[in-house]
C-alpha cells in the first residue's frame, strides 16, 4: 500500500491549516503524526481519507487519485475517529455494531466475520452481546478498531486511538496497533508517540507545514522537536521515548 499526498494545502474560511505539504508512505507499517493542538493532524488524516477537499494539492492511493473522494478512499482504509463515542440511546450490541457495518458493504456472512474479528481483539463471550453504552473507553476504542478492520483495509487510520484511554487499556490498545501494522498500513496522531516508538516505522512532525519526516532515530530528536514543542517538552518526549522504545 502507497499513499502520496503532494502539495495538501487546506483552510477552513480561508485560513490556511497545512500549507504544501508532500509526503508519501508505504506500508505495511506504523506511521505516527505528532504536533501540538491545532497543528492539523487531524486535518491531515481527513484530507487522506477524503473527508476534506484540500484547497490545493492531490492525495493518491495505491498511484489512483483520491482527493475528496471518500468513496473510493473506503476501499482502501478504514477510521476509527478520535473519541469514539456511542450514540447514548444507540440499542446497537457490540456484535450488531460491527456486523451492520460489514452488511452495508455487502459483506456475505457479515456475523461471523464480525464474531471473528471481534475475537482476534479480545473480544469474545458476554462483551459481543453488551450494548455500546455498557462499554469503557478503552473497550469501545477496541470496538471502532474492529469495525474499521472488519473489511480488511490496506490501511488503517486512527485519530489519538491512545487518548482518553487508562494505562492498562492504552498498553492493550498499543498492543493491537503494532500487530495490525505488521499486516497493512497504519497511520495514527498522538501526543504521546512514546509507546509505540519501538514499533514506528515514521515520525511525522507537523505543526500547520510539514516540520520533519522519518525513521524515530532521525526525527525523534531533540533538536527536531524543540522547533514545534519547546526546549523542556521536547527533552521529556525524548526522555518517555527512551523508556517505551524497547516496549
Ligand atoms: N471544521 C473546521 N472549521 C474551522 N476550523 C477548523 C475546523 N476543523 C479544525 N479547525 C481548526 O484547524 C486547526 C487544526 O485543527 P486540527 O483538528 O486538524 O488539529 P489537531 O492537530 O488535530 O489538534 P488536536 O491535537 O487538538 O486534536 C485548529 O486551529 C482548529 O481549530
Amino acid at each position: 500500500m502507497r499513499v502520496r499526498v503532494e502539495d495538501l494545502t487546506v483552510a477552513y474560511n480561508g485560513e490556511p491549516v497545512l500549507s504544501g505539504v508532500n509526503l508519501e508512505f508505504r506500508g505495511p507499517g506504523l506511521v505516527q503524526i505528532i504536533g501540538p493542538n491545532g497543528a492539523g493532524k487531524t486535518t491531515f488524516l481527513k484530507a487522506i481519507l477524503g473527508l476534506i477537499k484540500p484547497a490545493r494539492g492531490r492525495v493518491f492511493l495505491d498511484g489512483f487519485e483520491a482527493t475528496g473522494r471518500p468513496e473510493m478512499v473506503g476501499r482502501y482504509a478504514g477510521y476509527v475517529p478520535q473519541n469514539p463515542s456511542a450514540p447514548k440511546l444507540s440499542p446497537m450490541t457490540v456484535r450488531e455494531f460491527v456486523e451492520t457495518s460489514l452488511r452495508l458493504r455487502g459483506v456475505t456472512r457479515a456475523r461471523e466475520r464480525a464474531v471473528e474479528v471481534l475475537h482476534t481483539l479480545g473480544i469474545r463471550g458476554e462483551v459481543l452481546e453488551s450494548r455500546l453504552w455498557e462499554l469503557s473507553m478503552g473497550m469501545l476504542q477496541r470496538v471502532f478498531i474492529a469495525r474499521a478492520i472488519a473489511p480488511d483495509p490496506k490501511m488503517l487510520v486512527m485519530d489519538e486511538p491512545l487518548a482518553s484511554v487508562d494505562p492498562a487499556g492504552r498498553m492493550e490498545i498499543a498492543r493491537i496497533i503494532a500487530g495490525l501494522a505488521r499486516e497493512r498500513l497504519v497511520l495514527m496522531t498522538s501526543h504521546d508517540p512514546s509507546l509505540l516508538l519501538g514499533h514506528t516505522d515514521i515520525i511525522v512532525v507537523i505543526n500547520r507545514d510539514l516540520i520533519a519526516s522519518g525513521p524515530p532515530e532521525e526525527v525523534y530528536r531533540e533538536d527536531v522537536l524543540r522547533r514545534v514543542y519547546g526546549e523542556s517538552v521536547a527533552r521529556g518526549l525524548v526522555l518517555a521515548g527512551e523508556g517505551g522504545a524497547h516496549g
